[in-house]
């Protein structure tokens, strides 16, 4: 069946045809992200969400979103959706990075244009007829400082555009390397020397614990009289209570929004003031804008959903097209020997080493550990994917050892699980072989080849003649069929082990009998 996407947000139509070309079945209903309830009572129905800023995927969206495998959000901010309800959930959620970039710098630059000649009020006053000539003094930009916070994709963007200016321009960005800085022509400064330079401020950070209320009341007090501020990220980077004061007091001399901490922004209480200027959340609304993002989020959803290609995820590695054949039957031995491992551990669980050994290392480890964890915890938990897997085991506290390391043995690529758990260490390695099917390759270091059966009996027990005579009649005398059987030992009379697969599960009477076989250690039913 053909996956089904839902648009519930004024995309660009260029979404629908790309969607259409890629088999993707697709629903475009604009105005639904406005309306909660109708959204969760139908988002049950789609594999994919595709969105602008409208929609608010909350907890309680998600919880109806039986069928949801990604919502992509048109545009850069995510903070509509809430990432770790999608994650615990195992949703994937992508944004579109660069596609409104130049869009918003550019607004940014008109609205600072816009600030120092006070083009809309002087518009509004020409137009009604006033000619106020000696009202309107501006001031010229060329040589004036220009305060970025936060110079990521945006900010770079802007800088660039107000050299061109022939502006000065000055960076606040702790995450902005002195290499980059000097390649994009600007000076890193520290908050306060920005406060204390810039004649001009503009804000293009994230909305994060540390950037909210980045110019508060405090660190307005701290900005040169006559600042002018443009804030075209998210609203709440200012304190608007704040700013309304400085503009008042004149210590601001004007400033301009294009966000606020309230949106839909209907009232606020910047709204009035003359040296103020407001526009409802336009940054990215340019018609190139919105159709670089449309096409680029139909791009990525579909590709998840038709090839399990993964781009610009927030909550999951990237997985190009290429990558995603060569990695999906590593992704499924991962995943079956987390379920090996997770089958055969019932304590609490301290650390899991995920060892690569060879070719394997190269692939996207991070996804398979993910697909490895999802397969350890799902025997513990239902509803648990490889999304959600890390997030659910750091939450437990479980401690993940991720190592590479080249071939040592006879296999190109070895990808090795040890759990460290109260009852002690259980490990296991497995490979693809060149049929392209996953199997194991060694158990508690003892080797034993096999492929991995819907149904399986695992045992460990003492190396004494007779007992694989013993386990097969009772397995034969019970009318259990069995399907391959792997045996291994670490020595003569040492320890040994057996991996049957059986048609059909193990009745429970034959499995107690197998428990009281002479030398039996351990046994377990799996199912993968
Ligand atoms: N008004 C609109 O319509 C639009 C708004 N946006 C918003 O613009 C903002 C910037 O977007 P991008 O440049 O694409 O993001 P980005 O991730 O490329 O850049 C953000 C920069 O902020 C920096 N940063 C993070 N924490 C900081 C802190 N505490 N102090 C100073 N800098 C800090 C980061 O190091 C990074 O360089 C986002 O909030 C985004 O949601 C984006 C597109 C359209
Ligand atoms: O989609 C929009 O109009 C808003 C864009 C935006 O704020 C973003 O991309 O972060």
């Amino acid at each position: 069946m053909a996956p089904r996407v839902l648009i519930s947000d004024a995309l660009s139509p260029a979404a629908l045809a790309i969607f259409k070309e890629r088999g993707v079945e697709v629903d475009f209903q604009p105005a639904l992200g406005k309306d909660k309830e109708k959204l969760a009572a139908i988002i049950g129905d789609y594999d994919g969400l595709a969105i602008r800023s409208a929609t608010k995927v909350t907890p309680k969206i998600l919880e109806n979103a039986k069928n949801l495998k990604v919502v992509g959000r048109a545009g850069i901010g995510v903070d509509n959706v809430d990432i770790p309800a999608a994650t615990a959930r195992g949703i994937i959620v992508m944004n579109t990075p660069f596609g409104n970039s130049i869009t918003t710098a550019e607004h940014a630059i008109s609205l600072m244009l816009a600030l120092a000649r006070q083009i809309p009020a002087a518009d509004a006053s020409t137009q009604a007829g006033k000619w106020e000539k000696n009202r309107f003094m501006g001031v010229e930009i060329t040589g004036k400082v220009l305060g970025v916070i936060g110079c990521g994709n945006i900010g770079a963007i802007v800088a660039d555009r107000a050299l061109g200016l022939k502006m000065r321009v000055i960076a606040f960005d702790p995450f902005l390397s002195a290499e980059r800085a000097k390649n994009i022509g600007v000076e890193k400064v520290e908050l306060a020397d920005l406060l204390a330079r810039a004649d001009f401020i503009t804000l293009h950070t994230p909305m994060t614990p540390q950037t909210k209320n980045i110019l508060s009341a405090e660190n307005l007090a701290k900005t040169k009289k006559g600042v002018r501020i443009i804030n075209c990220a998210r609203g709440g980077l200012v304190d608007e209570a704040a700013l309304r004061a400085a503009l008042d007091s004149g210590h601001v001399a004007g400033a301009a929004f294009d966000v606020f901490v309230e949106e839909p922004a209907t009232s606020n209480v910047l709204f009035g003031h003359p040296n103020m200027i407001c526009t409802p959340h336009l940054g990215a609304s340019t018609n190139e804008a919105q159709e670089n993002v449309a096409l680029q989020v139909a791009e990525q959803i579909a590709d998840y959903l038709t090839r399990g290609a993964i781009t610009n995820a927030i909550n999951f590695p990237n997985i190009t097209a290429e990558e995603a054949p060569k990695l999906t039957p590593f992704i499924t031995l991962a995943e079956k020997l987390g379920s090996f491992a997770g089958q055969m551990t019932d304590v609490g669980v301290k650390k899991l080493t995920i060892t690569y050994e060879g070719a394997v290392g190269e692939l996207k480890t991070k996804a398979l550990t993910a697909a490895a964890l999802a397969g350890f915890l799902r025997p513990m938990l239902t509803d648990v994917n490889v999304v959600s897997a890390p997030a659910v085991a750091r939450e437990r506290g479980i401690v993940i050892d991720e190592t590479v390391r080249a071939a040592e043995g006879d296999y190109d690529s070895l990808l090795s699980l040890s759990v460290e758990s109260e009852g002690g260490v259980f490990s296991l390695s497995g490979a693809v072989f060149n049929d392209g099917k996953p199997r194991v390759v060694s158990i508690s270091g003892i080797r034993a080849e096999a492929e991995f059966a819907p149904s399986m009996i695992f045992v460990s027990n003492a190396d004494k003649p007779g007992f694989i005579g013993r386990f097969a009649s009772l397995l034969g005398e019970a009318g259990v069929n069995i399907a391959t059987f792997a045996l291994g030992r670490d020595a003569e009379g040492g320890s040994a082990i057996a991996l049957v697969a059986i048609d059909g599960g193990v009745p429970e009477k034959v499995f107690a009998g197998i428990s009281e076989l002479p030398g039996v250690k351990l046994t377990r039913a799996l199912k993968f």
